[in-house]
């Protein structure tokens, strides 16, 4: 399922986000992107400034699915897990993401996993009867929980049937970090779907070049602007990852 998204590429899959506030400067901002060879868009739309208007951000969607052909994620992070600000409630967001499944070119939508069940139920009903795969995610940005806590969250977006279960989590320390890698690697051997876990801030870094040698199968990196802290530019992730799974073979 997963290399069918991403043809024959290898995991780790280098996903950028966009995060611009109006049609244009998305345009602008993916065209500059795109010679960095991203594997996979991240359209951060809680950025969006018609974030509330459903036919200008189904024109914007189809405006950067025209653009690329990348594989296309659809995110509205809500503000409760580190998003920006915007004026739809949480029904108002996910009919947003049921137009989005029904009337785009997007491959991919990401929700948090901390939702209302009745509203994850109908996305993925949803997603999957418009062919959309659906991340389930988690998001900390104010430290590191418990393994328990974290696991306890992945293994909620399997049970509700995510093609792909994320945790995202801010370090105090280098033990958190190491942690949460020791942690991705328990999870992956457990879980039948693929996992997306990423450490955040400058310590957190580190997760995001070889959090792959531990399962995670995505990375975010900067194309234009971050959209988290710790985001390593495309250009640098690539080389540092490209550069392990040359050398460290049994990785
Ligand atoms: O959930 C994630 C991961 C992320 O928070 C990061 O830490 O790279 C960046 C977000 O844009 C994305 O939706």
């Amino acid at each position: 399922m997963v290399t069918e998204l991403f043809k024959d590429k290898k995991a780790p899959y280098i996903c950028t986000p966009l995060v611009g506030k109006s049609r244009e400067a998305l345009i602008h901002e993916l065209e500059m992107i795109l010679p960095k060879k991203p594997d996979i868009i991240e359209w951060r739309a809680d950025f969006y400034e018609e974030i509330a208007d459903t036919h200008s951000v189904l024109l914007t969607a189809k405006a950067i699915a025209e653009v690329t052909e990348l594989p296309f994620l659809f995110t509205i992070r809500s503000e409760k897990e580190g998003g920006e600000r915007i004026p739809l409630t949480e029904k108002g967001v996910v009919d947003l993401l049921c137009e989005i499944c029904r009337n785009s070119d997007v491959d991919l939508i990401d929700f948090e996993v901390s939702n209302e069940p009745e509203y994850i139920q109908t996305l993925r009903k949803v997603a999957t009867e418009n062919g959309k795969k659906l991340i389930l995610s988690y998001h900390n940005f104010e430290y590191t929980p418990h393994h328990t806590e974290i696991m306890k969250r992945l293994i909620m977006a399997e049970v509700y049937g995510a093609d792909f279960a994320k945790a995202a989590v801010m370090p105090k320390n280098k033990e958190d970090v190491l942690r949460l890698l020791a942690l991705t690697k328990e999870m992956d051997d457990r879980m039948q779907i693929p996992i997306i876990t990423m450490s955040m801030g400058s310590l957190g870094a580190l997760s995001r070049v070889n959090g792959w040698m531990y399962g995670s199968v995505m990375t975010f990196g900067v194309g234009g602007q971050s959209s988290a802290p710790g985001q390593i530019p495309i250009e640098k992730l690539k080389q540092l990852i490209d550069l392990s799974q040359e050398t460290l073979v049994d990785w």
